[in-house]
């Protein structure tokens, strides 16, 4: 095939790369299954934990190994000496994406089966990632505040404990429940690009903690989710509800992408949105934000208004993590605590029938040339 005869998919934009079994994304009728379960009703009736566990084992749990799965995260939850070491050593001007991508590095670099990547394994590494986060996320906003860390608690459920670790007190159940159902919501969404980078690592049989670190880079952009960090300099940007209208036609105007809007596979709206702004609603309703929920609404229908372009998951969540507390540079690294589930997942399928991923491009440099001798050349 000859140059001009090769189609370009800019973006890998709707090519399909690989089968998946662990989620479907369906822009006709909108919908998000894990395993075949609607997110929705995941949300609605099931805890971060048993996702998590269908996500890794394909069938919900039973109470017995919800109590099993439960203790082992549990009891994970404590940081080596050496990464709270390593954590303390770099300067609070460092985003917290870099310092929870450099402290997983760590975790990786000490963990005894770092080497081993059968499926029993990674879900081993799986597992203390998704008990060592939340302590690492939380030790990161403590530390930059001048707070003493907080240990974790072996008897609260993972979202309880990660706020108590985070605020050194349990916000009222209205509140862990809307955090959970974020996690619930960003925990899997098939080959988007952090989980794609993911797979590629894993496609060359490099290690769990790799593939994770490489999904975190590839998380942190804004494109992705660093959006959600995005949407609150956003509001605050815009201030008040009455100047959304005025601001966007001046953000479009310079060529500014609207952070929180849009999706490369929805096109009609994302299939979480109404699930987590429900649970923004709640927040607004318990910490009393009427104001910023007006910016929220006032943005979103000027966007449908000029540009018919609908809000993401990143929109709500933004909001929601800043009312239960949270400094905005931490809210991508809230992703990482949740969709580390989905990276696993996918680390683990990818390697049940891997194969060597490597596209092709097309070269478009100089035409073949020679190097002339050296003298005359320098
Ligand atoms: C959890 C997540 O990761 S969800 C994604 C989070 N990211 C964001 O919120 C960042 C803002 N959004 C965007 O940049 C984009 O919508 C993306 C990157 C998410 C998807 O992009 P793509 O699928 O490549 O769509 P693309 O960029 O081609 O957009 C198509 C058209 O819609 C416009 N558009 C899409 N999103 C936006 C936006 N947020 N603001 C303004 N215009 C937009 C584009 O400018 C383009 O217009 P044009 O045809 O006139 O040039
Ligand atoms: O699917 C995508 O491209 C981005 C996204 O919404 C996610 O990763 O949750």
């Amino acid at each position: 095939m000859t140059d001009t005869e090769t189609t370009i998919h800019k973006g890998l934009a709707g090519v399909v790369v690989d089968r998946t079994a662990i989620s479907k994304v369906n822009p006709e009728t909108n919908s998000l299954l894990y395993r075949g379960y609607p997110v929705q009703e995941l949300a609605k009736a099931c805890t971060f934990e048993e996702v998590a566990y269908l996500l890794w084992h394909g069938d919900l749990p039973d109470a017995a190994q919800l109590a099993e799965f439960e203790t082992l995260e549990r009891s994970l939850r404590d940081l080596a000496p050496a990464v709270h070491r390593v954590i303390d050593d770099l300067p609070t001007t460092a985003h917290p994406m870099d310092v929870l991508r450099t402290a997983v590095s760590v975790i990786g670099a000490l963990d005894p089966l770092a080497s081993k990547s059968t499926s029993e394994a990674n879900l081993q590494k799986g597992v203390a990632l998704l008990a060592q986060i939340p302590s690492i996320v939380a030790y990161d906003q403590r530390r930059r505040r001048g707070q003493e860390i907080v240990r974790p608690r072996d008897d609260l459920g993972f979202s309880a404990n990660f706020l108590w670790m985070t605020f050194g007190e349990l916000p009222e159940e209205a509140v862990v429940d809307a955090f959970d159902v974020s996690m619930i919501l960003y925990a899997e969404h098939s080959f988007n690009a952090s989980t794609f980078t993911a797979r590629v690592v894993t496609s060359t049989l490099s290690d769990l903690h790799s593939a994770i670190v490489a999904g975190i880079g590839a998380l942190k952009g804004p494109l992705h989710g660093g959006a959600n960090e995005a949407v609150m300099g956003v509001i605050d940007e815009i201030g008040t509800a009455s100047r959304a209208e005025e601001w966007l036609d001046e953000a479009l105007a310079s060529k500014r992408k609207i952070m929180g809007f849009g999706h490369r596979v929805y096109k009609n709206g994302d299939s979480r949105v109404p699930t987590m702004k429900a649970s923004l609603d709640v927040l607004v309703d318990h910490y009393d934000a009427g104001p910023l929920k007006a910016i929220y609404d006032a943005l979103e229908q000027a966007m449908e208004e000029r540009k018919q372009i609908k809000p993401n998951l990143d929109f709500p969540s933004g909001p929601a993590y800043h009312l239960i507390g949270f400094d905005t540079e931490m809210f991508t690294p809230l992703f990482v605590a949740s969709r580390v589930v989905g990276w696993t997942a996918h680390v683990i399928e990818q390697l049940e029938s891997n194969s060597l991923i490597r596209p092709l491009s097309v070269y478009d440099g100089p035409d073949e040339r020679h190097v002339a001798p050296r003298e005359g050349r320098l």
